[in-house]
């Protein structure tokens, strides 16, 4: 056996498991189970068979994932870095297929780092509804952040909250909610054997208090009817079968849904919490145990909550959504200061929202002045004409057209809808939202947010530069081609495709660029690996600056 097992773990197991121990022992002798999930934002899985670079088996308990064969590194393929799929252990798959998560709704991820399952439940909401992802540590809320941004989501609000605060701002708001407990990782112990090694710091007594103090504030948060995932990578009970009677206790009003069969999860064991809860709990039969013995994946825990439904169903608009947030473009006027802040300090900083033309341009200026500081949107001084594709936007009416506020600022929101307006062919849902000098797409209306450690409000657009708007690489990445005026198409089997992913400069003939609606090549442009979209670069005179961000680069050889 290659894993060095704690001898307390192991003693519990035999104790626990009787004449399967033998059959559990043996699988740590075998690899661990790799695997890809398709991101259906981006993909879909009959297209992304056709093309896939590697080897794939379907996972019995997600449509949309795939075995790929050990020591596969799927990390290291430019389809990777364009957000096509996500790597994720088998198992890790299936609690967000049994949320059952429905197009519209609105759905929290409460410990989400690094966003494995917040990625996929966006998948499931095809950019429709709201996905509030959360996870209590600041430093990894930076992966999460990060994850969402490559996987292309425009309806994830991503917070560094506990628990009992965001429930003090969203009481009985979600559809969904999805609990991927802290845990001691018991599951994890073959594919990581660093969870074994600190096994004892994350003991069993010390993970049971976060997950009850976690579970506790969730019901408040779920909206009439709806649904709790609760999820663990662990074996002990008390994390599991003892957690959720624990909550069944003091939540009558929920049932366990049985788990699905015909995946090979086997039942919950309420008999090793106490005779007297199995007695009490029969039910909990009904929650799933993932064995590594069993199936092809690590061990895993899975218990679904459906809430009877008794009160009455708060309507969308009471709740501060967008309308169905893939069509409605509404923006609002509210310059309230918001207590927002992605920084350790929290203090206090200004989110205006500002009564905007839509983001998709229709409501723009009727002069078409948005030139600010002599600049075009390239950064050019005033070399460019109006007309759409330029790459440089000058005041129609030739004089220095910069929007004030009445306050002696630069209006941050003149020179974004002029951007979407010139150089894509979209419209975006939702409320434009200003923060510092960036400018993001958001699910919620701001009030939502009032006090709260917000991380991203929503999807990131790009920052205002002294009155020029420079897109952000999440814009482009969660962008279609055929949403921007200009693109170009690399090969994943051409060097160009890791040059341009390793941050170099490109050299790319004119005839090589898709223009629509007779825009112009130079300025910004998307670039597409096989069609699908990656980052941005700047096309000028035959050279395509490359516009990839330093920390998403491609850094192996
Ligand atoms: C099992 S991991 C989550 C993995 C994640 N769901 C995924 O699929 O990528 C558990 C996470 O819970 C977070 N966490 C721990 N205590 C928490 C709390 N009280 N509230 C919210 N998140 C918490 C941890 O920081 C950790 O990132």
């Amino acid at each position: 056996m290659g894993v060095q097992l704690p001898t307390a773990f192991v003693k519990r197991m035999e104790q626990l498991l009787g004449d399967e121990f033998e059959a559990f022992m043996a699988a740590y002798d075998h690899t661990p189970h790799a695997g890809i999930r398709v991101n259906t934002l981006k993909i879909s899985v009959e297209a992304f068979k056709a093309i896939s670079p590697f080897e794939l088996r379907p996972i019995p308990w997600c449509d949309t994932g795939f075995y790929v064969p050990y020591g596969t590194k799927p990390g290291l393929h430019p389809y990777y870095h364009a957000g096509l799929y996500y790597v994720q252990e088998p198992s890790a798959m299936s609690p967000v297929e049994l949320l059952n998560v429905a197009q519209g709704e609105a759905v929290l991820d409460l410990c989400a780092a690094p966003g494995g399952k917040s990625t996929q439940i966006a998948a499931k909401l095809q950019g429709s509804g709201l996905l509030v992802t959360n996870d209590i540590s600041a430093d990894r809320t930076k992966a999460l952040a990060k994850n969402v941004e490559l996987y292309g989501v425009r309806n994830a609000v991503v917070l560094n909250e506990s628990p009992d605060r965001i429930a003090y701002a969203f009481p009985h708001f979600f559809d969904k909610i999805l609990i991927d407990a802290p845990c001691s990782g018991e599951g994890m112990f073959r594919k990581d054997e660093d969870m074994a090694k600190q096994w004892e710091n994350h003991s069993v007594d010390k993970c049971v208090v976060m997950q009850r103090d976690i579970l506790r504030v969730a019901a408040s948060m779920l909206s009439d009817g709806g649904r709790i995932v609760y999820s663990t990578c662990t074996f002990a009970p008390e994390e599991n079968e003892g957690m959720i009677a624990e909550f069944l206790e003091a939540h009558p009003d929920f049932d366990v849904v049985p788990a699905p069969s015909g995946t090979g999860f086997a039942s919950g064991h309420p008999e090793w919490v106490s005779e007297a809860v199995a007695a009490a709990h029969p039910e909990l039969r009904g929650t799933a145990r993932l064995w590594p013995h069993l199936i092809e994946g690590e061990g895993h825990f899975i218990a679904v909550l459906q809430h009877q439904g008794s009160r009455t169903a708060t309507a969308d608009n009471q709740r501060g959504m967008a309308d169905s947030f893939e069509r409605d473009g509404s923006v609002v006027r509210d310059e309230r200061a918001l207590n927002i802040g992605s920084d350790r300090a929290h203090k206090k900083q200004r989110l205006s929202i500002k009564e905007a033309p839509m983001a998709n341009g229709k409501g723009r200026s009727a002069t078409g002045d948005y030139k600010r500081n002599g600049k075009g949107m390239d950064g050019e001084s005033g070399k460019g004409t109006n007309a759409r594709g330029s790459g440089n936007n000058k005041s129609s009416s030739g004089k220095d057209a910069a929007k004030w506020d009445g306050r002696g600022q630069y209006d941050v929101l003149e020179s974004y809808p002029y951007f979407v307006q010139e150089q894509l062919e979209a419209s975006f849902a939702g409320h434009t939202v200003v923060y510092g000098d960036r400018i993001y797409q958001s699910p919620l209306e701001s009030h939502r947010l009032d006090g709260l450690k917000v991380v991203r409000p929503g999807w990131f657009m790009g920052t205002d530069k002294n009155g020029r708007f420079v897109p952000s690489h999440p814009l482009a990445v969660a962008l279609r081609p055929s949403e921007a005026v200009r693109s170009i198409n690399l090969s994943s089997s051409d060097t160009d495709a890791i040059r341009y992913l390793k941050g170099e400069t490109l050299s790319i003939p004119a005839q090589r660029m898709t223009l629509q609606n007779e825009a112009q090549p130079k300025g910004y442009t998307l670039v597409c690996i096989d069609g699908y979209s990656a980052g941005w670069g700047k096309w000028q005179d035959g050279m395509l600056k490359n516009e990839y961000p330093t920390g998403w680069r491609w850094t192996s050889v």
